[in-house]
């Protein structure tokens, strides 16, 4: 069966799919970003998406995605930010290395793109952020097989931890037979 060696979760701007990125090729593997995902298989952008046919229909194109990635893509699936929302993702996503990038506000609205492109913070970017990270955070926390805090933390340094830990739990796992 095809696994993702690992699926990156946490709120917008904690670095998904930045990490994702840097991650796969460190590990020499392909990345899939889940909203790239939904963007291509529909055409158009997120927004755009939230606009012309609401939350709900994004976040049924957005299951699907997850649902395709986990099952098909052998590499690093970055998740958006609410795709953990879901009872069901919440189920798929049981048994695989699930990381949580965890990050303050403080931190996630310095980094560019914060406000830009996510239409869940359109409005009062900062309040939306807080609300968001305090109904999701008990979901991020339970799903995770690791979490790493990125506040003060640069790319490379947060991408070694994680390739670490999934190098020991490989070994761990070949041991176990
Ligand atoms: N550890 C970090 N330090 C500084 N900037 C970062 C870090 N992680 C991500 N960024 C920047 O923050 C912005 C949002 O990152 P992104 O990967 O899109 O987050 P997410 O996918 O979790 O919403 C990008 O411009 C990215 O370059
Ligand atoms: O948190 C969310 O509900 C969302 C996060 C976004 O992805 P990032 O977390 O990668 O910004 C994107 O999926 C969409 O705008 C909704
Ligand atoms: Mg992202």
């Amino acid at each position: 069966m095809v696994r993702p060696v690992a699926v990156l979760t946490g709120p917008p701007g904690s670095g998904k799919s930045t990490v994702g990125v840097a991650l796969a090729e460190r590990l020499g593997l392909t990345v899939l970003d889940t909203d790239a995902l939904v963007e291509h298989r529909a055409g158009t952008s997120i927004t755009d998406i939230f606009v012309d046919q609401g939350e709900a229909s994004f976040r049924a194109l957005e299951k699907a995605a997850v649902a395709d990635a986990l099952a098909e893509h052998p590499g690093v699936v970055s998740l958006g930010g609410g795709a953990v929302l879901d009872p069901d993702t919440q189920e798929l996503l049981a048994g695989h290395r699930v990381v949580f990038l965890d990050v303050s506000l403080r931190y996630a609205a310095r980094r560019s793109g914060f406000d830009q492109g996510r239409p869940l913070l359109a409005l009062n970017p900062r309040g939306q952020w807080l609300q968001l990270m305090a109904d999701r955070r008990p979901i991020y926390e339970r799903l995770a097989w690791l979490r790493v805090n990125t506040d003060e933390r640069e790319v490379a340094d947060i991408v070694a931890e994680i390739a670490a830990a999934i190098e020991s739990d490989a070994n761990q796992r070949s041991q176990d037979g």
